[in-house]
């Protein structure tokens, strides 16, 4: 039977960065994954969709701003299978790259589905591995609502395999892949609506973003349809689907979306083997160092249900590394003051406590809000103004910066460093204090009175 120190099931984010930190420490490690390594961020998440989006840019630069920049842009139609041939290539070259890391660092590469035997023993391809240490890292999967013809429609791992663009799209849902789906189709020109169960997109954010968010959508987005609950799809004679509201709103669309939220990918990995604690969502239990109610046995990433996104994954797996096999025994991720960038159009940026969850945490009278709201420069030129809006939420009698908020042209790569200053505890004077830089948006964040 083969022995290890530390094996990954799942050769996505968390289990890649997990057993390449593990093996510089001299471990004996393996990824296990029984589809593409690279898992849903390189595969079918963050990067095709970041090209996508990259493309629905150049589409709005040419179609929207063009123009008035003095370009004649009248014939520019988009060749959709180059995009997806040089997109599909730069994937591959992605997921390709990870080989070389595992062969400098000794990482063996099982390709297949584990399942658990026991606690640390699996099963892959009808050989026994057993290990030490084992994380779990199989991600999430999408889910799609409970309703007749529900299968009718896409999901975001479906909607990577398309090979042409459909005239009229539905996307349902609310959250990150929602909107930047929804945004990305209409910006490439195929009549997008997007379908929310509120009054509003991303509620849980801060209220002037996604006030700014709906300015925009109303202005130059896709449809919106609020109070919106899906009843049941039909397929017509012509192939195309009908979406039915419970309200009795109807409409016929080329392809539905479902982004409705995602579930914890342990299907088939016979958890009931072990004595690991799922959630009732079907989540991995895990504790503040990413333990699962077994000594040996650990989860980090999306199948932890803890706030999904890559860097998080990888930060969470590189720590666990550090913590089992670099002599750092209080080790772990500080899940506090994760920055985050929904690739809407426009984009926006979040740090910290939305206003509202700044004043639950710190009472009203301890919160100070400083704001912004202007044209951006690259807009401000067209015919099609776009706002730029900011907020910066403090707290205390030093107004520590708790909360930095964005959305606009360029908000997307503005917030990283703000990210650090919030992180070492940074004051409003401090960003008072530091000198702006023009003529750029970003200065607005160090300007604000
Ligand atoms: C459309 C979309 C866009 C996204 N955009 C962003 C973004 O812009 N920025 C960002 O930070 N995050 C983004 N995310 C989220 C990001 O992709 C995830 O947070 C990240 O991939 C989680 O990594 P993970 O290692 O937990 O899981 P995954 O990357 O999902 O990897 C899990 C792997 O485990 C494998 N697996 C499952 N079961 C088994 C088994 N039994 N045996 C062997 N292998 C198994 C799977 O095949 C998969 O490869 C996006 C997600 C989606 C869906
Ligand atoms: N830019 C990024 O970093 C990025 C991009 C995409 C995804 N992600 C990660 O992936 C996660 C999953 O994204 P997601 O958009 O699938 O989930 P989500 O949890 O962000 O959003 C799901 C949305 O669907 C709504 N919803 C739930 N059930 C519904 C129903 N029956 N009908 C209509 N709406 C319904 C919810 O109210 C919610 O707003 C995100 O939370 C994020 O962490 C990150």
């Amino acid at each position: 039977m083969r022995e290890y120190d530390f094996i990954a099931i799942g050769g996505g984010s968390g289990g890649i960065a997990t057993m390449n930190r593990a093996s510089e420490y001299g471990a004996k490690t393996a990824v296990i994954e029984g589809n593409l390594l690279g898992g849903t961020c390189v595969n079918i998440g963050c990067v095709p969709k970041k090209i996508m989006w990259y493309a629905s840019q150049i589409s709005e630069a040419i179609h929207k701003y063009g123009p008035d920049y003095g370009f004649d842009t009248g014939a520019h139609k988009i060749d959709f299978p180059t995009l997806l041939k040089n997109r599909d290539a730069y994937v591959e070259r992605s997921r390709n790259s990870y080989q070389a890391g595992f062969e400098r660092r000794n990482v063996d590469v099982i390709e297949g589905f584990a399942k658990f035997v026991d606690n640390h023993t699996v099963e892959v391809n009808g050989e026994l591995i057993r290990s030490k240490h084992i994380l779990i890292a199989t991600g999430a999967k999408p889910i799609r609502p409970r309703i007749p013809g529900a299968k009718l429609g896409d999901v975001s791992d479906t909607f990577f395999e398309w090979t042409e663009l459909p005239e009229k799209v539905a996307v349902v849902g609310a959250g990150y892949i929602a909107i930047e789906l929804a945004g990305v189709l209409h910006n490439l020109g195929v009549d997008t609506h997007l379908y929310v169960r509120y009054d509003k997109p991303l509620r849980k954010y801060d209220d002037s973003i996604i006030e700014g968010l709906m300015e925009e959508i109303e202005k130059d987005g896709p449809t919106l349809h609020t109070h919106a609950v899906s009843k049941a799809v039909e397929k017509n004679a012509d192939g195309t689907l009908t979406l039915h509201l419970e309200d009795g709103r109807s409409e016929v669309f080329d392809k539905i979306i479902w982004a409705i939220g995602r579930t914890a990918n342990i299907d088939g990995l016979n958890i009931e083997a072990t004595d690991v604690k799922v959630s009732d969502k079907k989540f991995i239990i895990v504790d503040e160092y990413e333990n699962s109610s077994v000594d040996g046995i650990y989860a980090v990433g999306d199948v932890t249900g803890k706030n999904m996104l890559t860097p998080v994954a990888i930060a969470a797996g590189r720590r666990l590394s550090e913590r089992l096999f670099n002599n750092k025994p209080n080790e772990k991720l500080d899940y506090d003051n994760i920055p985050t960038v929904i690739f809407s159009h426009p984009p926006i940026g979040s740090i910290g406590l939305s206003e509202k969850d700044a004043v639950a945490k710190f009472g009203a009278d301890q919160v100070k809000v400083y704001k912004s709201s202007f044209a951006s420069m690259y807009t401000a030129v067209t015919a099609h103004r776009q706002l730029v809006k900011m907020k910066l939420v403090c707290a205390g009698e030093n107004e520590q910066v708790v909360g930095l908020h964005g959305i606009g042209y360029g908000v997307d790569e503005m917030i990283q460093g703000f990210a650090v200053a919030i992180k070492m505890g940074a004051t409003k004077a401090d960003f008072d204090n530091t000198v702006a830089i023009h003529p750029t948006g970003a200065e607005e964040f160090v300007t604000m009175r």
